[in-house]
């Protein structure tokens, strides 16, 4: 690997919300030393402090990356979010500061799928209220309302990672799965798609959530499509805290019409481990409370610490965006003779002949040269064999060209 013009001992990585020390393990691996490492999220204005100062930051699903929070990230190069879901960071404004967002798709599905399997059968069983009860010191030895998996019915919104593979392990129990998506999606096993939403909340004896937060799922399930399950059916919550009206279920479940419920994720979550947990679900006995850990087993934890930081490693080497959420998709080669020059700039007509222009007015030769683009901006990597000053000197006429976002010698 090339030396970067930017010495790895001067790049500071900001890391938070206790992301696996395998992240730390991989950044120092690769060379980066400056690791600042933190348990819990940030109050807002010590994480604008902090994050002025990181050239790349860690965080999981509690730090709001908002456009307010980006606007003080001057030397920011790049976001790893260690965990699936992206909704905590605003990826149209960091897009715009040329700032790519990478995450872990995949570390952490199956840790949700098992758990959410488990809930389903305590769920059934009304182990939840069981369990209170002999805490209490009662004994309801009792099979009322008890019921095994096998042949009832499970309804997976969202058909993606996570609900496919919930999907197949409920098969493996013997469960009928339906599903709803607004894609359409190849069914696995025997799952059938639902014809719809509301058909779906109609048949399923458990209805489990695995959709992404979006402005369309926000509060998907409310007062409404809680009347619409089955009576005494469960819900599973392990998606986000915004999707459901935590208010309407709560009265949903103490009018018994659900007859139980398992929720990891919730509209208000605490900062940290030591602050107050608060919810209208606090103190039911037939609802499951877990504290946002769908996806926290060491296992999952442990690859999503080095895949991440990988991603951070390599973007931060070699410019490759590959598997970036929100930005243009490059998969860049070792060009091992030459200076690598990354431009960024907003998806305009003529950006490329503007760029290249200037290696030709220079009489520079390109080695090599990758564009891609999205709607939004293109991210243009070129290659040439010059001498240190001159790749500085051709980064301040590319930094010069109108609509660039971002400009580096990376190597
Ligand atoms: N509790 C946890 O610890 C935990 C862990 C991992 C992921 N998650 C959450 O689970 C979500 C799903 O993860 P995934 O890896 O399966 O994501 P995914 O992108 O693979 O799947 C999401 C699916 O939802 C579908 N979808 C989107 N909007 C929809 C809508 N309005 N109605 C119906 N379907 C819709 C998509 O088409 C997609 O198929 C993540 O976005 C994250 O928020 C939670
Ligand atoms: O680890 C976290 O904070 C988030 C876990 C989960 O919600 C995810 O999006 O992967």
């Amino acid at each position: 690997m090339k030396k970067t013009s930017f010495p790895k001992q001067d790049i500071r990585v900001l890391l938070l919300e206790g992301v696996s020390r395998s992240a730390v393990e991989t950044f120092k691996a690769a060379g980066y030393s400056q690791i600042e490492y933190h348990e819990k999220s940030l109050p807002e204005a010590e994480l604008k402090l902090r994050i002025a100062e990181a050239h790349f930051v860690g965080i999981r699903s509690r730090t709001q990356l908002t456009a307010a929070v980006l606007g003080e990230a001057k030397r920011l190069l790049a976001v790893g979010c260690f965990c699936i879901g992206t909704n905590q960071v605003d990826l149209a404004a960091a897009e715009l500061a040329g700032i790519p967002v990478f995450n872990a798709p995949y570390s952490n599905t199956r840790s949700v799928a098992e758990l959410v399997i488990a809930e389903a059968i305590l769920l059934l069983r009304r182990i939840p209220q069981k369990n209170a009860e002999c805490h209490r010191g009662g004994w309801s030895k009792s099979a009322a309302g008890s019921f095994e998996a096998r042949d009832k019915v499970l309804g997976i919104v969202g058909y993606g990672h996570i609900g496919t593979q919930v999907g197949l392990l409920a098969e493996g129990l013997g469960m009928r799965v339906i599903y709803h998506d607004i894609e359409t999606k190849l069914a696995l096993g025997n799952a059938r798609t639902s014809a719809g939403l509301n058909d779906l909340l109609e048949r399923a004896d458990v209805v489990t959530l695995h959709v992404p937060e979006t402005p369309q799922t926000k509060l998907m399930i409310g007062a409404d499509q809680l009347a619409r399950m089955k009576q005494g059916a469960t819900l599973i919550n392990a998606s986000r805290g915004t999707v459901v009206d935590i208010d309407a279920l709560a009265a949903a479940l103490r009018s018994g019409h659900i007859g139980g419920a398992a929720v990891d994720v919730f509209p208000v979550e605490p900062k940290g481990n030591d602050d107050a947990f608060v919810s209208p679900l606090v103190g039911m006995d037939n609802v499951i409370l877990t504290p946002h850990v769908g996806g926290s087993t060491l296992e999952a934890q442990d690859n999503i610490g080095i895949e991440v930081a990988s991603k951070l490693v390599r973007y931060s080497d070699n410019g490759s965006t590959l598997s970036a959420v929100n930005f243009p998709e490059a998969s860049l080669p070792e060009h091992p003779t030459s200076r690598r020059l990354l431009h960024i700039h907003r998806n305009v007509p003529g950006m490329l002949s503007r760029i290249n222009d200037i290696f030709s007015r220079e009489n520079v030769n390109i080695d090599g040269q990758y564009l891609q683009t999205d709607a939004n901006i293109g991210y243009v990597v070129i290659d040439v064999s010059v001498a240190e000053e001159r790749a500085a000197e051709l980064k301040d006429a590319l930094a010069a060209i109108p609509g660039t976002l971002r400009t580096r010698v990376l190597y």
